[in-house]
C-alpha cells in the first residue's frame, strides 16, 4: 500500500515542480479499495493506476482522438448536432423552470458515446436512464473518500456505500461489455469509426504483424477499461463547468448580456456559431476561463503518489507518498489574483480585449505535465460550442419565485453543483430574425 505519508500542496510553485519539473518522480495514483473496484479488480488497466499500459492508452486515446481531428470537424459536428438538440428542449421549454442538468448530462453523454461508441441517445431512452443512474451513483459513492480506503480490512464489514457502488459498476460493466461485443462482430479491420475501433485496430494489428511489447498485451478488460475511463472522465466534469458556468450566468446577467452583445456583433443571428469564431468571442472565451479558474471541477486534481525518493522545494518526500494538489487554493491565492473570490471575466483579458489563455502561473484547471488532463482540447471545443449556442438563442434567468441558487459546491469527486432550476427565455433579437 506505499507510505503513510500525505503531502497537500497549496502553492502554485510546488505544484508546478510536483507536475511539470518533476513529473516522472510523481505520476503514480494511489491504489485503494475505491479505485480497484472501478478498474475491474485492480488490474494495472485504467488511467486510475500507472502501469505500464498507462503511456500506452495515453498514447491510444490520443491516436483516436487525432482521428476525429481535435478541433476538426467531425468533432465539430458532432457537438454541433447536440447543442442544437439541447437548443431544441430548451425551446420547448420555454418559460418554463427547467433543471438544465439531466439536458446537459446528455448532451456532453452523446459527444463522448459518438467518439466512443458512434451512438447517441434520444431523451428519454432507457439505456440512457440507466447510465444516468449508474453514474450519479458512481458519483455520490466515489465522492465519499470512504474509511476502507484508507483502512482496507473494513472491507470485511458490511458497508452501503461499496454494495452501490459494486452495483453500479455492474451496471456500467454490461453496458460496456454490449457495446464491446457489437464492435468486435461488426470490426473488419479496415474502417475504423470510433474509439473502440481504434483499440480492435491495434490489437489486430499486434496480433498480425509486429508484437507488443511484453506488459502491453490489449486483452478484453484492457480495451474495455481504457473507454470505461474516457467515460469515467469526460462526462461529469465538462457538464460540471456548464452547470457552474449556466449558474454563474444567473448571478451575474450583466456578464451574460456582454457575451450576447460580443455574439451578436461578431457572428451575428442568422448562422450559428462554430470553432473557428473562437478568436472573435474572447469574452466568451474569458468567461469560461474564469469559470474554470473559479470553480475548479477537480479542487484536488486527482491524488499522485511519488514512485521515488524525491523532494518538492526543500521538503524530502519518500517514495509512495501520496501527494494532494489543492487547486482551490492554487485559484484562489490573493497574491496571485485580485480579489480572487470576486468572478471577473475581465482578469482573462488583455488591453485589447484579447483572451490570455493563462494571465498567472497561479492556474491549471486541467493540471499540468505528464499526467495531464488527456480531454482538455475536446471538453474546451465542447464548452464554447455548448455555450455559444445556447447564448446566441436564449437568455438564462432564475424562475421569479425561486431565490439565486447558492454558488457553494458540494464536495465530491468532482466540486458538485446543487440543483437548481433556470428559466431558457428565447432571446427577441432572436425571434425577430427567424
Ligand atoms: C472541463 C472539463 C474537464 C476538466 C476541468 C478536466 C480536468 C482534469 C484534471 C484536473 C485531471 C487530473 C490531472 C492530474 O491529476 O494531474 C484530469 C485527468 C484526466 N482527464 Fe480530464 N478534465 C475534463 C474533461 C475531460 C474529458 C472530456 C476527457 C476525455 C475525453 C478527460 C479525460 C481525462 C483522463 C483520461 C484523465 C487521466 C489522465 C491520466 O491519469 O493520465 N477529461 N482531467
Amino acid at each position: 500500500m506505499g507510505s503513510h505519508y500525505v503531502v497537500v500542496v497549496n502553492s502554485y510553485r510546488h505544484a508546478r515542480e510536483v507536475l511539470l519539473k518533476k513529473g516522472k518522480d510523481f505520476a503514480g495514483r494511489p491504489r485503494t479499495v475505491t479505485t480497484d473496484l472501478l478498474s475491474r479488480g485492480g488490474k494495472d488497466i485504467a488511467f486510475a493506476s500507472y502501469g505500464p499500459l498507462w503511456k500506452f492508452q495515453r498514447k491510444l486515446v490520443h491516436t483516436a482522438l487525432s482521428m476525429f481531428g481535435e478541433g476538426s470537424l467531425a468533432l465539430e459536428r458532432i457537438i454541433c448536432r447536440e447543442a442544437a438538440s439541447l437548443c431544441e428542449t430548451l425551446s420547448a421549454a420555454q418559460d418554463t423552470a427547467l433543471d438544465m442538468a439531466p439536458e446537459l448530462t446528455r448532451a456532453v453523454t452523446n459527444v463522448v458515446c459518438s467518439l466512443c461508441f458512434n451512438s447517441s441517445y434520444r431523451r428519454g431512452d432507457p439505456e440512457f436512464e440507466a447510465m444516468l443512474e449508474y453514474s450519479q451513483g458512481i458519483v455520490d459513492t466515489v465522492a465519499k473518500e470512504s474509511l476502507v480506503d484508507i483502512f482496507p480490512w473494513l472491507q470485511i464489514f458490511p458497508n452501503k456505500d461499496l454494495t452501490l457502488l459494486k452495483k453500479c459498476l455492474q451496471v456500467r460493466d454490461h453496458l460496456l461489455q454490449q457495446k464491446f461485443t457489437e464492435h468486435k462482430e461488426a470490426f473488419c479491420g479496415d474502417t475504423v469509426k470510433d474509439l473502440m475501433d481504434a483499440l480492435l485496430q491495434v490489437r489486430l494489428s499486434a496480433e498480425n504483424s509486429s508484437p507488443l511489447e511484453p506488459g502491453l498485451e490489449l486483452t478484453d478488460d484492457h480495451l474495455l477499461m481504457t473507454v470505461g475511463d474516457i467515460f469515467g472522465a469526460g462526462v461529469e466534469t465538462t457538464t460540471t463547468v456548464l452547470k457552474w458556468a449556466v449558474l454563474y450566468l444567473l448571478h451575474y446577467p450583466e456578464i451574460q448580456r456582454k457575451i450576447q452583445e460580443e455574439m451578436d456583433h461578431k457572428i451575428g443571428l442568422v448562422r450559428h456559431p462554430h470553432l473557428s469564431d473562437r478568436p472573435l468571442l474572447p469574452y466568451l472565451e474569458a468567461t469560461i476561463s474564469e469559470v474554470l479558474r473559479i470553480r475548479p471541477v477537480s479542487p484536488l486534481l486527482i491524488p499522485h503518489v511519488s514512485l521515488a525518493d524525491t523532494s518538492i522545494g526543500e521538503y524530502s518526500i519518500p517514495k509512495g507518498a501520496r501527494v494532494i494538489i489543492n487547486l482551490w487554493s492554487v485559484h484562489h491565492d490573493e497574491k496571485e489574483w485580485d480579489k480572487p473570490e470576486e468572478f471577473n471575466p475581465g482578469r482573462f483579458l488583455d488591453e485589447r480585449g484579447q483572451h490570455i489563455h493563462s494571465p498567472s502561473p497561479s492556474y491549471l484547471p486541467f493540471g499540468a505535465g505528464i499526467r495531464v488532463c488527456l480531454g482538455k482540447v475536446l471538453a474546451k471545443m465542447e464548452l464554447f460550442l455548448f455555450l455559444a449556442w445556447v447564448l446566441q438563442r436564449f437568455t438564462l434567468e432564475c424562475p421569479e419565485d425561486q431565490p439565486l441558487p447558492s454558488l457553494e459546491g458540494k464536495f465530491g469527486v468532482v466540486l458538485q453543483v446543487q440543483k437548481f432550476q433556470v428559466k431558457a427565455r428565447l432571446r427577441e433579437a432572436w425571434r425577430a430574425a427567424s
